[in-house]
């Protein structure tokens, strides 16, 4: 049965994409069949352009580019606004049912976020969707992307309070554009202490590989 996992982060441009991939690549060269999925994505004029064509293409997935997302929006603004100025708002049936399309197709199914942990999805007068609406429609574990920089320890504290106490497991933290020096080494120690929940990895600038056991990569996927 096909198991999947949810990259959210503590904001926009923190890098769940990049990450993303260097994960899913990481699967792929270790043998286990995984894809990618993201639900709404906003900012992009085609798919191989966006979030979801650069995991396809970094990770060595050659999904079926339309399996990749269920909406794409051109302007670079949160998707529930995004679908105002162009139509087309998310339907939770549409996400259920693309999810289970790529479930059929890959056993690790990674499936990115849009913006941070509480970015509104759809917001008319039909339904008010949230991501932690679509993380819960899917039944995922998070995994949480992080800058490693000065300010991390509360934006990510603030997103693992939020994650607990709408009931979603957390299975770890990662650290994106680490440098070292005794206050990210700091913030690696205070995230930890703080949350209870383990700094899996560190992604320094540029990449190409992330230092992770594949096997235990894949234990997180549920
Ligand atoms: N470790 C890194 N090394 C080099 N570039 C990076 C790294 N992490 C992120 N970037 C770059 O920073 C930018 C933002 O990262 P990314 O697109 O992954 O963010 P995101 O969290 O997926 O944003 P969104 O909310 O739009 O999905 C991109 O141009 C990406 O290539
Ligand atoms: C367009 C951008 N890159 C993201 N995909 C959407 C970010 C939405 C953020 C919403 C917010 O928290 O204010
Ligand atoms: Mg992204």
């Amino acid at each position: 049965m096909s198991k999947g996992l949810f990259i959210t982060a503590t904001g926009t441009d923190i890098g769940k994409t990049y990450v993303t991939a260097l994960l899913v690549k990481k699967l792929r060269e270790a043998n286990f069949n995984a894809g990618y999925y993201k639900a709404a994505l906003s900012g992009a004029d085609n798919i191989a352009e966006s979030d979801a064509g650069f995991v396809n293409r970094i990770a060595n997935i050659h999904q079926d580019e339309q399996t990749l997302l269920s909406y794409l929006y051109k302007n670079a603004v949160s998707p529930h606004l995004a679908a105002k100025i162009e139509g087309n708002p998310v339907e939770k049936d549409t996400v259920i049912s693309d999810y289970a399309t790529v479930q059929k197709n890959y056993d690790y199914v990674t499936v990115e976020g849009s913006g941070g942990i509480i970015c509104p999805i759809r917001y008319d007068d039909k339904a008010k969707y949230f991501l932690t609406d679509i993380i819960k429609w899917l039944h995922l574990p998070t995994l949480i992307i992080a800058d490693a920089g000065l300010g991390t320890i509360n934006s990510v504290v603030l997103t693992v309070e939020y994650l607990k106490h709408q009931n979603i497991k957390v299975q770890g933290i990662i650290l994106n554009n680490y440098t070292g020096g005794i206050m990210q080494e700091d913030n690696i120690k205070m995230i930890e202490d703080l949350t209870d929940i383990p700094v899996i990895a560190l992604v320094k600038p540029n990449d190409k590989d992330i230092d992770i056991d594949a096997k235990f990569l894949a234990s997180l996927y549920l």
